[in-house]
């Protein structure tokens, strides 16, 4: 009897275990190597899975034949794929389901590989004759450029929308399309010549201090780079980022936004002279995939990206930085739950690089990380160049008369503000005309019907002036009611402020100068924020903006920063409310007074003695930290125990209370605290009862153990069928 040889494949399917295949027909299992795609059949279903090892069929048992093996050569190999078992292991995720996220998408689906080939444009002869007769206008500015050869990625980074004046182009028959080699290889590509006109000032003596530290790291070495807003931690990513490249090494820059990557690239490419590789949610799958792929191949040399960023292959790693390490965008909120930074950690301990995390307002773990010398701490406590901190004044509001929630002291800040010629932040974190519709005769309001319980109604946002009512949960809309559906009164009213009222507010009362909101309902595209930015220049002006315009921007002309709407925030339950609010006001503040003009900043609020306002504005974020790690040492939390959160949703309210009950009696018993099952603090969302169990644990060990030993029968067990349940280990809330 002949024995066949096997393929053991990681899917992608939510079953915690591999499973093996025969190989395509007419290929033998020896020439698919281990971090190749195979594409196979599952049930009914074609999916693409990566092969994880070669193996023997046993006797008796039927295997099926894999479909087919697009790659010649494994995807996913050495570092990589081991930090990405790890991951699994840690996440207790199904290794196939950690493996796809990895993927590009186009990669993940089975595709072949996309070409990594580099196109540019280049005015023809027709082009050159036709330059000098032209109208100006977006065409010509773009024939302006294309004198000169210039790559597709430099033109989508420098040039934002630069495709619809190149059809124009086109269709005149004035532009050419040229091959420019693979991605990054050798020669600077076109366009990205350092930029002549970027500053290089020579680093502060605290920046210099820590380049030195960072340059004298040999492998592993993680930093916290704790630096005050606007003290130039960007310089020193920039020089320790310039040192790897001399070193023919590759370095990774996370950050925390789309909104953010125009700017951190246009700054990065300005000082670095190697093309610089962008990944975020705003390219296309065809386009990831080839930044992806370049980076495998080393062929990019500086990637820059966001979340996802994280899983780049790092053949020639020489570096891992990580922008406001403190952010939440860096956690994946749902899927595979990891949280980046913590992944970055670990791969640059694999990798044997340095890692350095900067933020101005560290997170707790992280702050806690490095006062227990397990990281080494660099610190910038003054702005750089000619700035200085800016004055914060707590406002109290308590009695005053409010426009759009507005005091009249700080109506009157801005109006001096723009007088003097400076641009004004005004910061409401809540998208939307107002939070609440009312009906002032009987005290009806407006809820989500998928998300409310009769205990606990959820409001659903009033948007478009009144006309449009919103759930900010689960994405529900409907148009506003005509009348009262209680008691048929007209006299519905939208009760509160979000941005746009505050806009609308605004532009009516400076109707002399622009007045713009960026918020996640204004500002959709990646290069939204920047084209705001770009049209508002150095006059003076006014922004309105939720937490999207609070950090990382350098607006040298912001001189006025008002906070408005934070009370809510200062009594909120979660466990992290207090640090994510002192982050929040922090970094919004640190945009005001960064270049010579003295910045100013206005906190309202109705609770001017509120002891995390009182702290920050006196003392600052580390003191408010010092006080907040040891109210978490008191009571057991974050960093000083490790949590896990199991949670449950199904229509009907017993089955995740059934499904968590099961859970807790696989869980119980292993030397660990199981608290639960417990309604979600939010108990319904979009049509689903919401349940959880939280799992905490003073040592790491005991968490995972514990968890090793209950999380493979969850996902087999039959009450598991009946909901939609997910495990996250190091939750950031307890939502
Ligand atoms: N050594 C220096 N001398 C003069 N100016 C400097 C120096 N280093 C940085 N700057 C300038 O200081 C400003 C703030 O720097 P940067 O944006 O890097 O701050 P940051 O620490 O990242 O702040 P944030 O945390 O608020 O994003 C920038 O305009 C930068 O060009
Ligand atoms: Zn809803």
């Amino acid at each position: 009897m002949t024995v066949s040889a096997t393929l053991r494949v990681a899917l992608p399917v939510p079953l915690p275990r591999l499973f093996d295949y025969l190989p395509p027909p007419g290929l033998d299992a020896s020439a698919v190597a281990v971090g190749a795609r195979l594409r196979v059949p599952f049930g009914q279903r074609e999916v693409c899975g990566l092969v994880v090892g070669h193996g023997q069929a046993e006797p008796g048992v039927e295997l099926r034949a894999a479909l087919a093996a697009p790659d010649a050569a494994p995807l996913l190999q050495g570092e990589l794929l081991a930090s990405l078992r790890w991951l699994a292991g840690y996440l207790h995720a199904p290794l196939g389901e950690v493996l796809a996220a990895a993927l590009p998408a186009a990669l993940r689906r089975g595709e072949p590989l996309p070409d990594i080939i580099r196109y540019g444009w280049v005015l023809n002869e027709a082009g050159r004759t036709a330059l000098a007769a032209m109208r100006a206008g977006k065409p010509k500015a773009l024939a302006m450029l294309l004198a000169e050869t210039r790559a597709e990625d430099w033109l989508d980074e420098t040039s934002p929308g630069w495709r619809a004046p190149l059809r124009t182009l086109r269709e005149r028959g004035l532009v050419e399309r040229v091959e420019l080699g693979e991605t990054g290889s050798g020669s600077l590509p076109c366009g990205s010549e350092p930029d002549p006109v970027s500053v290089s000032f020579s680093p502060n003596t605290e920046q210099q201090l820590a380049i030195d530290a960072i340059r004298a790291a040999d492998g592993f070495a993680p930093f916290l780079l704790d630096g005050v807003t606007g003290s130039g931690k960007t310089e020193v990513y920039l020089q320790a980022i310039a040192d790897c490249l001399a070193h023919g090494r590759q370095a990774l820059v996370l950050v925390p936004e789309i909104g953010l990557t125009p700017q951190a690239l246009t700054r990065f490419r300005a000082r670095l002279g190697v093309p610089v590789h962008a990944l975020h949610s705003g390219l296309n799958d065809n386009e990831r995939a080839a930044t992806w792929l370049a980076a495998a191949s080393g062929q990019a040399r500086v990637i820059v990206g966001t979340r996802s960023a994280v899983f780049v292959p790092l053949p020639e790693a020489g570096l891992i930085v990580v922008d406001e390490e403190h952010d939440g965008s860096y956690k994946q909120f749902d899927g595979i739950r990891y949280h980046a930074r913590d992944f970055a950690i670990v791969r640059a301990r694999a990798l044997a690089v340095p890692v350095l995390l900067g933020s101005a307002t560290p997170s707790l773990e992280t702050l806690h990380n490095a006062r227990c010398g397990r990281y080494e701490l660099l610190r910038l406590r003054q702005r750089a160049g000619a700035a200085r901190p800016p004055q914060v004044r707590v406002l109290d509001v308590r009695k005053r008369p409010l426009q759009a929630g507005l005091s009249e002291e700080s109506l009157a800040a801005i109006r001096a503000a723009l007088d003097a010629g400076g641009q004004v932040l005004v910061f409401r974190n809540r998208r939307g005309y107002a939070p609440v519709l009312l009906c002032h005769d009987c005290g009806w309001s407006a809820h989500c019907p998928r998300c409310s319980t009769p205990e606990r109604p959820t409001a659903m946002t009033v948007h478009a002036h009144g006309k449009r009512l919103q759930c900010h949960h689960c994405g529900h809309r409907r148009p506003s009611p005509p009348a009262c559906p209680d008691c048929a009164s007209l006299a519905l009213q939208p009760q509160g402020n979000g941005t746009e009222r505050i806009e609308a507010e605004l532009q009516a009362r400076f109707d002399d100068v622009p007045v713009i909101r960026i918020d996640r309902g204004s500002t959709g595209q990646r290069d939204g924020l920047q084209k705001h930015f770009d049209a508002l220049g150095n006059q003076p002006g006014i922004l309105i903006g939720t937490q999207m315009l609070a950090k990382g921007h350098d607006l040298g002309n912001l001189v006025l920063v008002v906070v408005v709407g934070i009370d809510e925030g200062l009594f909120s339950a979660d466990f992290r409310s207090g640090e994510k609010l002192a982050q929040l006001l922090i970094q919004v503040a640190g945009r005001a007074g960064r270049a010579e003009r003295p910045g100013t900043v206005l906190l309202q609020t109705h609770h001017p003695e509120h002891l995390l306002l009182q702290t920050l504005v006196n003392g600052g974020y580390h003191v408010f930290a010092d006080g907040e790690l040891a109210l978490r040492e008191a009571a057991g939390f974050p960093p000083f125990a490790h949590l896990a959160l199991l949670r449950a949703e199904a229509k009907q309210a017993e089955h995740p209370l059934q499904f968590l009950q099961l859970a807790k009696t696989l869980l119980e018993g292993g030397g660990i605290e199981v608290h639960g099952p417990l309604p979600a603090p939010m108990p319904r969302r979009a049509g689903y009862v919401r349940s959880q169990l939280l799992l905490a644990a003073p040592a790491r060990a005991a968490l995972h153990a514990a968890l090793d030993a209950a999380v493979p029968a969850l996902y087999v067990a039959p009450d598991a069928r009946r909901v939609r349940w997910s495990l996250d280990v190091d939750p950031l809330d307890l939502y």
